[in-house]
C-alpha cells in the first residue's frame, strides 16, 4: 500500500477560556490520510472537527504531537514554509464570508497564482479562465464581486481559490452546509470529479453522516474532542459499534441514503 500523504498523531489543542481555565478541545486525535483518499470526519457541534482541521492547515498551532506530510513534520502558521502551506488548502464552511467582499473573483483567483507560482500576468490570465472552467462557472463571473453571486457560486469560487494552488490535500469544512439540497449535491459532485481527475485527498468535514456517506471511502468519529470510532464508510454504516455513531446513523433522513434503499 502507497505510504499516507498526511499522518496526525496524538494531537491536542488545549483552549484557554476567557476566565483563563484550560479547556481541552482536541484529545489523542490520530489519523492518516492516503493519496486520492476522503476521510470524513463526522461529529456533533463542539465535537473538535474544525479544531483538527484547522491544525492540519496550519492555521492554529497544536498543543502537543505531530502532523507530518509526505513524512516531513509541518509546523503551523508563518513557521509552515510556504510549498507546504500551498499542498494543504482549505474551503470554508459559509462560502460568501470565506471570500473577500472587495476583490473581483478573477483578483481572488490571481492572488495564489501570483503567491505561490509568481506567474506572468498573461499566464495568470489563462489560468484564472481555466480555473473558472474547471469549477463550472461562465467565464463572465470574473469581473463579479462576491457579493454578485449566489452561495454556491461562490463556494464554486472557493473551490477554485483552493484548486489555484495545486495542492494534495484540501481540507473541507462542512462546504455544503450552507446550501440548498439541489446545490449540496451539485458541489458534492463537482469535488468528486476534481479528486477523480487530480487524485487531491480530501478532509471532509460533517455535522451528520449522509454527506459523508456519499463522499467519503473512510469515516472518523468524534465526540467531545476525542476520535470514538474510525472506519470504511461502508463498514461503519453496516455495523456501527459505538452508541454515539448508532445513533447518528439513527439520525439520518432515511430517504435521502442509497444505503437504506
Ligand atoms: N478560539 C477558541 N477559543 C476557545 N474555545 C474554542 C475556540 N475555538 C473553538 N473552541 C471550543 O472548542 C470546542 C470545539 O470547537 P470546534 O469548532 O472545533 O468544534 P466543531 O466540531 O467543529 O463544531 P461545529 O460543528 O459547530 O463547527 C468547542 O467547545 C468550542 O467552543
Amino acid at each position: 500500500m502507497n505510504p499516507p500523504v498526511l499522518e496526525a498523531k496524538q494531537l491536542n489543542k488545549t483552549y484557554r477560556m476567557k476566565n483563563g481555565t484550560p479547556f481541552a478541545a482536541v484529545k489523542n486525535v490520530s489519523f492518516s490520510l492516503m493519496k486520492g483518499e476522503t476521510l470524513g470526519i463526522v461529529g456533533e457541534s463542539g465535537s473538535g472537527k474544525t479544531t483538527v482541521a484547522k491544525m492540519i492547515a496550519g492555521m492554529i498551532p497544536v498543543t502537543s504531537g505531530d502532523i507530518a506530510m509526505d513524512g516531513k513534520l509541518l509546523s503551523a502558521g508563518a513557521k509552515r514554509p510556504l510549498a507546504a502551506k500551498r499542498h494543504i488548502q482549505y474551503i470554508f464552511q459559509d462560502p460568501v464570508s470565506s471570500l473577500n467582499p472587495r476583490l473581483k473573483v478573477w483578483d481572488i483567483l490571481a492572488e495564489p497564482l501570483k503567491l505561490y507560482f509568481k506567474l506572468p500576468q498573461q499566464e495568470v490570465d489563462s489560468r484564472v479562465d481555466q480555473l473558472l472552467r474547471d469549477v463550472g462557472l461562465p467565464n463572465h463571473y470574473k469581473l463579479s464581486y462576491p457579493r454578485e453571486l449566489s452561495g454556491g457560486q461562490c463556494q464554486r469560487v472557493g473551490i477554485a481559490r483552493a484548486l489555484a494552488a495545486e495542492p494534495s490535500i484540501i481540507v473541507c469544512d462542512e462546504p455544503t452546509s450552507a446550501l440548498d439540497m439541489t446545490i449540496q449535491s451539485q458541489i458534492l459532485d463537482l469535488l468528486k470529479e476534481l479528486q477523480q481527475r487530480r487524485g487531491i485527498s480530501y478532509l471532509f468535514i460533517a455535522h451528520g453522516l449522509e454527506v459523508i456517506y456519499s463522499i467519503s471511502q473512510r469515516v472518523m468519529v468524534m465526540r467531545q474532542g476525542e476520535v470514538v470510532e474510525t472506519g470504511l464508510t461502508q463498514a461503519i454504516f453496516a455495523d456501527p459499534q459505538h452508541a454515539y455513531t448508532q445513533s447518528l446513523i439513527q439520525a439520518i433522513p432515511r430517504i435521502d441514503i442509497p444505503y437504506f434503499e
